[in-house]
């Protein structure tokens, strides 16, 4: 365990006053994550509060994983404290602490209060979109001939068609929209996070003892919230995070250089607001001046870039800073985004010729575009490639999506059952026409349809559909649809039955379902997209088995995987990771956006700006970039007044450069040894191991050239 600076010791000892706000500044590589650690570590073991009163809020899952993983080890590591607990039941302590994403902590307080809610997202719309009729379609999307209507285009549509307000004339596709909106309690994350404030200042009226647990455990039992990278909140997260933190000490770290979320709004507005929710006085402002990451040459760099004086300052006052490495940062620009990727594909062979394993290296792209083609583009050399993304990426799989929509449409539609609908209150609605319309063969106007039939009736969709004698024409694919019914309807049964459910026969139940009513898997096309949905369902199952521990007595299965699915953490998962990061025994090149990159280290980064683009890389994000890499830092095509002209020769003399080798391996606390063949010869062997020889490259190269120009004709 690291023994803490004295800046980070001020933040560690800092007393417990309630109802006061402490704020930590913390440049990057700074230890602000493990001095969150220790102060959390150092509250509860000293007893100073319990394990239960401590809340540590993130923006994404993966952060939260990270602290509930860093926590965990923290605590393991103390044998015996001062006051004698032993380091097994400090661990056991660890399960006690708070720690979820603002929008999974806001949609429990929402779903505790109001019952199972829908946040909606790129299949929601979608499926929204399919009720508007086509001659509406064409004032719409008028003027583009042949456009269908996107799911992002509808979203737009709608937000503006509701903006509008009273002033709007009505429309009635776009009026049936928000009734289904509404009955189906369909809300954006925005929404959530409004309405869990609404709940949690109404509750602050109530006894105690009238309210869900999770919104008095907000308002009554936590006593310290400690939100980590303050950077990233945006203004609507602001009176949720104030309605939490009332008569609690609120910790906020975070570093005002790192926030590349500004299109979500202004950062700086939230944090004045939080800020002044208490007197000035309540308010204590601590800095961390040192720098345990990067070398010297690349925090001068990323200083200059982020062009801001009292860093520089601050840097001098570090207690630690690491020697020079001797090496500067490299910045090269090149005309051709093909020739980019060769020559990044390069500069790696020669790097792992030296002492750089695949793994220490990660290539940061501004776009998800961009990151694809550094993909495909090193899969066709056979290099091996890890995604790295802020979100669990069998959370974002859209199949996996699909089959929770389906769990959700049953346990609706069996709600509805059992509960008698109150006129137009048909909550299954959106749930039905989602998961209807991802099938193959149904086509809008069926959807349309079936649908404003069953408006006509008064009864919900699935009711309509299910019992239905007389199918209204206008419906073309009646056998799919039976199809869906007639497959659902075992499904429901099963999970309707008093016998207690298992995780393996939910998932296994939902995936031959999902095959019987014609879904069509998305971005399945070959054995490797095969395995990854597979690996994606297995940690569906690993999370589902989770819930059927941790679920409440009365509350079934089911209902609490829906209810928590997205805000699931378990070492299982972190588990599943580290056994497919070990698949390569060569390591893995680590690909990510930078924006997915926060909070991370490599000992050497490669940041990718584009030739295609000429708006310079916003500056925060060139600033998270840069302060990724530990040692080596190559950047391509990457534009900033501030970053000194392009040095292409920088880092040529790496091989056999024995001192800069020993400085790199003794920085990764790796030992330090003569190599036996000569870097050159690694070189040419890896070179050859994957196809990299100069004759296959450039025909490979013509060969993409051809195909990338052939795109254009
Ligand atoms: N007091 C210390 N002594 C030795 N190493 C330390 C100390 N504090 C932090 N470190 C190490 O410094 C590195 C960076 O720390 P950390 O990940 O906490 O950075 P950070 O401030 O959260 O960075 P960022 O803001 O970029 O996410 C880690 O490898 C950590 O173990």
């Amino acid at each position: 365990m690291p023994t803490p600076t004295p800046s980070q010791n001020e933040v560690i000892q800092c007393a417990y006053e309630p109802a006061t706000t402490v704020k930590v500044i913390a440049g990057p590589g700074s230890g602000k994550t493990l001095t969150l650690m220790l102060k959390v570590r150092e509250l509860i073991s000293k007893g100073i509060v319990g394990a239960d009163e401590v809340l540590v809020l993130s923006l994404t899952n993966k952060a939260v994983d990270n602290v509930i993983n860093q926590l965990n080890s923290i605590f393991s590591e103390l044998e015996t404290t001062t006051d004698g607990i032993q380091g097994d039941v400090l661990t056991d302590l660890v399960a006690q602490i708070g720690v979820y994403t603002i929008h999974g902590l806001a949609n429990r307080v929402v779903v505790e209060n109001e019952g199972l809610v829908n946040i909606i997202e790129e299949n929601g719309w979608r499926g929204l979109s399919k009720l508007i009729p086509a001659n509406l379609l064409k004032k719409y999307v008028s003027g583009r001939r042949g456009t269908t209507l996107t799911p992002k285009m509808f979203e737009r549509l709608f937000r503006e068609y509701q903006a509008k307000g009273t002033v709007n004339e009505k429309d009635a596709a776009m009026e049936q929209i928000v009734t289904i909106m509404k009955a189906s309690k369909v809300f954006t994350n925005e929404e959530l996070i409004s309405l869990a404030t609404k709940y949690l200042r109404s509750g602050a009226a109530n006894q105690a003892s009238e309210l869900p647990s999770m919104t008095n455990g907000l308002l009554h039992k936590y006593k310290v919230v400690i939100v980590d990278e303050y950077q990233d909140l945006f203004p609507s997260l602001g009176p949720f995070l104030s309605a939490i933190s009332q008569n609690k000490q609120l910790f906020l770290f975070g570093d005002p250089h790192q926030s590349i979320y500004g299109f979500l709004g202004d950062n700086r507005s939230v944090i004045r607001f939080l800020e002044s929710m208490r007197p000035p006085e309540n308010l204590k402002v601590f800095h961390l001046y040192d720098n345990f990451r990067s070398t010297p040459e690349i925090t001068r760099w990323a200083n200059a870039v982020a062009g801001d004086v009292s860093r520089a300052v601050t840097n001098n006052n570090a207690f630690f800073s690491k020697e020079p490495m001797g090496i500067e940062p490299s910045l090269v620009d090149i005309a051709d985004p093909l020739e980019e990727l060769e020559i990044i594909t390069d500069k790696i062979c020669q790097l792992v010729s030296n002492s750089v394993k695949l793994s220490d290296i990660a290539v940061l792209t501004r776009t998800n575009a961009q990151l694809k083609a550094v993909g495909d583009h090193f899969s066709s050399y056979g290099i091996p490639t890890e995604k790295l993304t802020a979100q669990p990426d069998w959370i974002s799989d859209k199949n996996i999506k699909f089959l929770v929509d389906l769990l959700k449409t049953c346990m609706l539609v069996s709600r509805e059952k059992r509960f008698v609908e109150g006129a137009g209150q048909h909550q299954s609605d959106f749930s039905v026409i989602v998961t209807l319309s991802s099938l193959k063969g149904v086509s809008n106007q069926s959807i349309q349809t079936l649908f404003g039939e069953a408006q006509k009736a008064n009864i919900s969709l699935w009711n309509f559909i299910s019992q239905s004698r007389q199918w209204p024409t206008g419906v073309s694919n009646r056998t799919r649809i039976e199809s869906f019914v007639r497959h659902l309807e075992p499904l429901l049964e099963y999970l309707e039955s008093s016998q207690p459910l298992t995780a393996i026969s939910i998932i296994s139940r939902l995936v031959t379902v999902s095959h019987q009513i014609g879904f069509k898997p998305d971005e399945i096309k070959n054995e490797n997209d095969l395995e990854i949905f597979r690996e994606h369902l297995i940690e569906m199952l690993g999370v589902l088995k989770l819930c059927s521990s941790t679920r409440p007595q009365n509350v079934s299965l089911t209902e609490w995987f829906l209810e928590t699915w997205m805000d699931q953490h378990s070492s299982f998962i972190q588990h599943a990771a580290n056994e497919r990061s070990n698949i390569h025994d060569l390591g893995a090149v680590k690909i990510s956006t930078i924006h997915s990159s926060k909070g991370l280290e490599f000992p050497v980064v490669f940041l990718s700006g584009s030739s295609n683009s000429n708006f310079p890389i916003e500056k925060n994000a060139l600033y998270v970039g840069m302060t990724r890499a530990r040692n080596l830092l190559y950047m391509m095509n990457v534009k900033n007044k501030f970053l000194p002209p392009p040095n292409p020769e920088s880092g040529t003399g790496i091989f056999d450069n024995q001192k800069i080798w020993n400085y790199y391996n003794k920085d990764l606390n790796r030992p330090i040894g003569r190599q036996l063949e000569s870097s050159l010869q690694k070189y040419r062997a890896v070179n050859q191991k994957f196809s990299l020889n100069p004759s296959v490259r450039a025909y490979s190269t013509m060969v993409r050239m051809v195909c990338n120009s052939l795109k254009h004709i």
